[in-house]
């Protein structure tokens, strides 16, 4: 399963051209306001945006937005929150490996009898990528998913990144952290002015 990108591109940004095979890692490092997160939206089609999308050769415009976005799961830096409480925004049904990976990610056992406002950034911010990977996605976009958080839960959510690499996921991970790029990808990319270009 390939990520195919050609021509991706918006008002603002592009145009891309980019190809991450299955269980490999691509980061896009770069100053801030560069383009990443843009960047990010465009491929879930989160954002307006022309050009070419395909998944393992299905090309993205012959597919309903919903369906894609159920499989190119997209981390924002912060990620969104519609209820008050934790738990209902966990299907019941996938509270037993919600637990895992809450665990996983050194995230307190009670968490899920939390309100969201009682969260830190951090808990919020690994809350939001196991809501991603509960949805099984063949693609994970990940926008600084440790911006917030100490070096124990970076490695934690590190961990958890490379074991779904293993398992064949592509993901696109923004980062400040140059030392995290190399850690965890196989290819680094640099955004500068909304292209993307070799480190
Ligand atoms: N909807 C929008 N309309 C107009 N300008 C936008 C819009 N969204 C983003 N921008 C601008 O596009 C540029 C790129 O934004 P983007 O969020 O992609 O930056 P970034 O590289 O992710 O930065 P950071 O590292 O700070 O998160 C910024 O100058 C931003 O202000």
């Amino acid at each position: 399963m390939t990520l195919s990108i050609e021509g991706l591109r918006n008002a603002l940004v592009g145009p891309f051209d980019l190809r991450v095979e299955a269980g490999r890692c691509t980061a896009i490092v770069g100053a801030s306001g560069s383009g990443k997160s843009l960047f990010l939206r465009m491929v879930a089609d989160l954002d307006v945006n022309e050009g070419a999308v395909s998944l393992a050769g299905d090309d993205r415009a012959a597919i309903s937005a919903p369906a894609w976005r159920r499989r190119v799961g997209l981390v924002p830096a912060q990620p969104g929150w519609w209820g008050e409480s934790v738990a209902e925004h966990f299907d019941a049904d996938l509270r037993t490996r919600a637990a895992e990976l809450a665990d996983a990610l050194r995230l307190p056992a009670d968490i899920f009898a939390r309100q969201i406002f009682q969260l830190s950034t951090g808990e919020r911010q690994r809350l939001g990528l196991i809501r991603a990977m509960l949805a099984d996605p063949d693609v994970l976009l990940l926008d600084e998913p440790t911006g917030s958080l100490d070096p124990e839960a970076t490695l934690a959510v590190e961990a958890l990144l490379r074991e779904r690499l293993e398992a064949g996921v592509v993901a696109i991970v923004v980062t400040h952290d140059t030392a995290q790029a190399a850690r965890l990808a196989h290819t680094v990319l640099r955004m500068e002015a909304g292209r993307l270009a070799p480190l």
